[in-house]
C-alpha cells in the first residue's frame, strides 16, 4: 500500500504537464486550457472546503482547525480573483467552459466527500492531499535548475510559495491527529480516499497536457 501510494505520489507532482512547465516546454494552449478548467475546478472546491470547516466545527477537539480551514476558504476568495484577472490575461473565457470528463468525475467526487455522513478524518485527509499535490507540484517548477518561463512564474508561486507550504503541513498535522484516533475502518476509507485523490490530479493533469 505504501509503495503504491508513494509511485501515485511521485505520479501526481511529477505529471508531465508540470514537468514540461518546470524545463520551459509547456505548450501554451495546455496551460491555457489548464487554467479554465481549473476556474471551474476551484468554484466546486470551495463548497467541499466549506463542508470540512462545517465536519471541524462539529467534530474537532482541537481549537486551532477552524482557524487554518478559514485561512483556506479566505485564500480561495484571492484565488478566484487571481483566476479572472490571469484569465483575463491570457484571453482565457471563463464563462461557458466546455467542463472536461475528468474535471466532472473530480467535482463528482467532491460532491461525494461533502455528504455530512463522510468521517471528518476522510474529508481533512482528502482536502489536506489535494491542495499537498499542487504545493509540491509547483514548488517544483520554482527549484533551483528549473526553466520555468517568466510568465508562469506567478502561477508556480501561488501554490509553490512557502506560506502554502506552510498551511499545507498544518492541514497534514490535522489530518494525522484525526488519523491517529480513527477507527481502522474509518482508517481504511482515509486511505482509499487518498489514493482517489491522486489518480483525480493525475487524471486532471492528463487533460490539461493531452488534446482530450
Ligand atoms: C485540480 C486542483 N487540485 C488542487 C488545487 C489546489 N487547491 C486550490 O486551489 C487546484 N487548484 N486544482
Amino acid at each position: 500500500m505504501w509503495a503504491k501510494k508513494h509511485l501515485l505520489y511521485t505520479g501526481a507532482t511529477r505529471q508531465p504537464f508540470i514537468l514540461s512547465i518546470r524545463d520551459g516546454s509547456v505548450d501554451l494552449s495546455s496551460f491555457k486550457r489548464w487554467l479554465g478548467q481549473d476556474y471551474v475546478f476551484v468554484r466546486e472546491f470551495v463548497p467541499f472546503v466549506a463542508s470540512v470547516l462545517i465536519k471541524a466545527s462539529k467534530k474537532s477537539d482541537d481549537g486551532n482547525d477552524m482557524e487554518v480551514i478559514l485561512g483556506g476558504l479566505a485564500s480561495l476568495n484571492d484565488e478566484i480573483a487571481w483566476f479572472k484577472s490571469e484569465a483575463s490575461k491570457w484571453d482565457v473565457p471563463l464563462s461557458n467552459t466546455v467542463v472536461h470528463k475528468a474535471n466532472q468525475n473530480y467535482r463528482r467526487f467532491l460532491e461525494n466527500l461533502m455528504l455530512p455522513e463522510v468521517d471528518y478524518a476522510v474529508a481533512i485527509t482528502a482536502f489536506w492531499a489535494i491542495e499537498a499535490v499542487y504545493q509540491e507540484s509547483f514548488a517544483h517548477c520554482l527549484e533551483d535548475g528549473s526553466k520555468t518561463p517568466s510568465e508562469l512564474q506567478d502561477t508556480c508561486q501561488r501554490w509553490g510559495n512557502e506560506g502554502f507550504g506552510e498551511y499545507c503541513r498544518s492541514l497534514q498535522k490535522i489530518a494525522n491527529r484525526c488519523l491517529e484516533k480513527a477507527s481502522s475502518d474509518v482508517l481504511t476509507k482515509a486511505e482509499v480516499t487518498f489514493l482517489r485523490v491522486l489518480e483525480h490530479e493525475v487524471e486532471f493533469w492528463n487533460m490539461s497536457h493531452g488534446c482530450a
